[in-house]
């Protein structure tokens, strides 16, 4: 067996659609999650979870993803035990559906969920606050946040999500974040809160700013919708 020591901790990168995913595991118990997989790297993703001797009990999405379809799907073709995980406000179907403020618990560590509304209404962060750290999915970026023009997106909402429950850890909480088109991996509160050029406006300035961002829809915004929220079921994926 691969000896490990610590808590595992492993960012990986997906480069078409430039998501993050990260494997989450318990030394003592080798019990296991996997944060926001993408259906083009789940091998790559099963690969390193057997390499390391790791269970991954929980697939966990951290929403109705637009730019990519989820490998939680194709990682349960691998590990039929793994149960998909999605917040109940998603609209979409996942084996266990999850509520602000409960826990995932793995081995001898934890997640708490904190809702974050705003980019989609299903939106969650994931927080071990034994190790200092959140995901946030695609609420807050690294010095940006998730846009809010789409899936149910209200800047206004996602404004107060991000104050209530990602500002309101610790200073020296690391935030892992769902994409970056730069290649930064990582992020704090304290850096954001001093440094995010959206979130330290205004909330009125927050929503003047976001409703006009402009951006152009996700390449694979169409086909991705409906397969995520059949948990990248394939029979859902247009081709
Ligand atoms: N060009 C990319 C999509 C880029 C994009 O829209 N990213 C989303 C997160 S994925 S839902 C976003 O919220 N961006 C915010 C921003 O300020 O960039 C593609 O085609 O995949
Ligand atoms: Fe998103």
């Amino acid at each position: 067996m691969v000896k490990l020591g610590r808590f595992i901790f492993r960012q990986l990168v997906e480069y078409k659609s430039n998501t993050y995913t990260y494997i989450l595991g318990c030394p003592a118990t080798r019990q296991s999650v996997i944060i926001d997989p993408v259906v083009d790297t789940a091998e790559r993703d099963a690969r390193l979870l057997k390499e390391l001797e790791l269970d991954p009990i929980y697939g966990l999405n951290t929403h109705v993803h637009a730019d990519h379809v989820t490998g939680t799907h194709a990682l349960k073709q691998i590990f039929p035990h793994m149960k998909a995980v999605l917040s109940d406000k998603s609209g979409g179907k996942a084996d266990k559906l999850v509520k602000d403020g409960e826990i995932i618990k793995f081995g001898e560590e934890e997640l708490e969920i904190r809702s974050t509304p705003g980019h989609t209404n299903g939106c969650v962060t994931y927080v071990s606050h034994k190790h200092k750290m959140a995901f946030t999915g695609d609420a807050l970026l690294v010095r940006g946040c998730g846009r809010t023009d789409f899936q149910q997106g209200n800047p206004r909402t996602l404004y107060k999500s991000v104050w209530k429950q990602i500002f309101s850890l610790p200073d020296d909480y690391d935030l892992f974040v769902g994409h970056n088109y730069v290649g930064v991996l990582q992020t704090s509160v304290a850096e954001e809160k001093a440094l995010n050029p959206r979130l330290t406006k205004s909330e009125d300035e927050f929503a003047e700013i976001m409703n006009n961002l402009n951006l152009p829809n996700p390449k694979q915004m169409d086909v991705a919708v409906p397969a995520n929220l059949e948990d990248g079921d394939p029979a859902f994926i247009k081709h």
